[in-house]
């Protein structure tokens, strides 16, 4: 999940009613007025709180904004710049936030191999206070015992490798309603193009409803919680400027985001409440009693949380009806934008690579030929579709900055001390594309991985889209369940190419920066059928 500081005037301007313009003017007067009232505390290095430490190497500073202003709409590419003139390790000041910034596998292999422990708290956000009942879902939730108790939960029961494949039903059904989609916008839509980005997001959208409520939302505007869940989203990628730059914490109030993340909150926990009623009300009437060991067939994650709050004698912590919801939540979270979004870049990466392209199609359609079905088994053995996810991965990490730590101890580290209570943010995107780790690192090549045990999963520093350590995503499996299968049916079923208009071009890459990182256009792409 993308949870991160925005840049201070992107973070206006999109919650707020302010212009760019006024966003900048407030950001520009606020700069100069520190210049010039403060000139002799902009430094070249941030060691005012102390400085006989040894921090890390850190670039000039403003008074209370300290770096921000050295960050663009997309910090892991101002991230990255600054790291190859600082070093794989720096020390910024994000406003009164102080954070250390890690670049490169070796200084996170350094953190984890050393000090996995002392960062695996996180810092408290107060988005995530408001969002998700003070902090109490798995992913926001302070290193301790609660975190290690829902933890659990999530790994032992909601993600586990039984309920990824119960879930597998749901995967196939709802990705052959999105085949079935695209050949009937595709017949009627000619050379325009058919949307993939907006398919793409609701599959993710209604695998993760099914799997979490038991039942999708309808899509056509009508629902309330389809447009409570979408601001959910974007409210969690977004932090009050009150919460870096304390002085202008009235910009909150201004720009009025907290009330609005507020209703929003309100709005979901009614919708949840009643959600939970009817599985409580179900249960009684089938007077069905599953224990959460024995999770079956139609069993939906408000069953599983409901079972172990009353049946679980092993996790040591008494899970409420708001603590359900705050895990609930992070599911939705976590399980769409970061889903779609990998599907949409795996298939722009490939339109942009032809050749890769073709070499993915044929893997996909004679194993498809030989085994007669398209499988999640099946796809599990094609090497090069998932060698093409993990290129996308590794170029399109969706959490580009992963999700922030915080350190509890003071700790060494590559030589540097740093103190307890530092921010932690790993430039994942960063390290993807370091030149030191990998050859013609901007490319994408699928057949690095071919023969390689490099994975994901967390044991390879240069290539950690779902973290690293104790804190990494339960999720892995439940995603690249998604993820592999639909990629893989796309490929099966259509010849994909750019639309009639933009045919000779490349395709546009840009990105846009939310909870995830996104294709900053849609991706619209011609598709036609494929038959033998
Ligand atoms: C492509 C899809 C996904 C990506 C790239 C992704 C990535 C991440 C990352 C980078 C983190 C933070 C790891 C760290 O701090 O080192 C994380 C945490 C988490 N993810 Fe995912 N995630 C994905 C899908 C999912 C899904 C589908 C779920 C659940 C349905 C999920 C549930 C979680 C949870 C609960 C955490 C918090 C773990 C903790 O703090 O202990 N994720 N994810």
């Amino acid at each position: 999940m993308a949870f991160m500081f925005s840049p201070l005037f992107q973070y206006l301007h999109k919650l707020s009613s302010l212009s760019i313009a006024h966003c900048l003017l407030i950001l520009t007067l606020t700069s100069l007025f520190l210049v010039f009232v403060f000139p002799h505390t902009i430094t070249t290095r941030t060691r005012s709180s102390n400085p006989t430490l040894n921090l890390p190497p850190s670039p000039p500073a403003l008074p209370l904004l300290g770096h921000l202003h050295r960050l663009s709409s997309l910090p892991h590419r101002s991230l990255k710049n600054l790291s190859s003139l600082y070093g794989p390790i720096m020390y910024l000041h994000l406003g009164s936030i102080p954070a250390v910034i890690l670049s490169s596998a070796a200084a996170v292999e350094e953190s984890i191999r050393f000090h996995d422990t002392a960062l695996s708290s996180r810092p408290q956000v107060a988005v995530a206070d408001i969002l998700l009942y003070g902090s109490t879902d798995v992913a926001f939730a302070p290193y301790g015992e609660y975190w290690r108790q829902t933890r659990r939960i999530c790994v032992s029961h909601l993600l586990s490798t039984k309920m990824i494949q119960l879930f597998g039903v749901i995967r196939e059904q709802e990705v052959s309603e999105l085949v079935g989609k695209i050949r009937s916008v595709s017949s009627i839509s000619g050379d325009v193009g058919v949307n993939l980005s907006q398919l793409l997001f609701k599959l993710a959208n209604d695998i993760v409803c099914r799997a979490a409520l038991g039942f999708k939302l309808s899509d056509d505007g009508s629902n309330r919680a389809h447009s409570l869940l979408k601001d959910f989203i974007l409210y969690l990628g977004t932090t009050l400027v009150g919460e870096h730059v304390p002085c202008l914490g009235w910009l909150d109030w201004l720009t009025g985001i907290k009330k609005r993340m507020r209703k929003t909150a309100e709005g979901l926990d009614s919708f949840f409440e009643t959600i939970i009623e009817e599985h409580v009300k179900a249960k009684t009437d089938s007077l069905e009693d599953v224990k959460y060991g024995d999770q079956m067939e139609g069993s939906d994650l408000i069953d599983v949380l409901l079972n172990i709050k009353e049946n679980d004698d092993d996790i040591r912590v008494s899970l409420s009806r708001n603590n359900i919801k705050a895990i609930i939540l992070d599911m939705f979270a976590a399980g769409t934008d970061s889903v779609y979004t990998t599907i949409e870049w795996a298939m722009a990466e490939l339109i942009n690579n032809p050749q890769e392209m073709k070499r993915v199609q044929d893997e996909v359609r004679s194993m498809v030929n030989t085994a007669g079905k398209l499988t999640e088994e099946l796809v599990e053995k094609m090497a090069y579709l998932n060698a093409a996810i993990k290129e996308t991965f590794r170029l399109h990490p969706p959490l580009v900055l992963l999700v922030p730590r915080e350190s509890t101890k003071d700790i060494d580290l590559m030589g540097y001390h740093i103190p307890s209570g530092t921010r932690f943010i790993i430039n994942a995107w960063a390290i993807g594309r370091d030149l030191n780790t990998w050859e013609r690192a901007d490319e994408f090549m699928p057949e690095r991985f071919l023969g390689s045990h490099v994975d994901y999963n967390g044991q390879h520093f240069g290539l950690i889209p779902f973290g690293v350590g104790r804190r990494t995503c339960p999720g892995i499996g439940f995603s690249t369940a998604t993820v592999s299968f639909a990629l893989a049916s796309l490929l099966h079923h259509f010849d994909w190419d750019l639309p009639n208009v933009m045919k000779g071009k490349p395709l546009d890459m840009s990105e846009l920066h939310g909870i995830t990182i996104h294709k900053k256009l849609n991706l619209i792409l011609e598709a036609r059928p494929y038959s033998i």
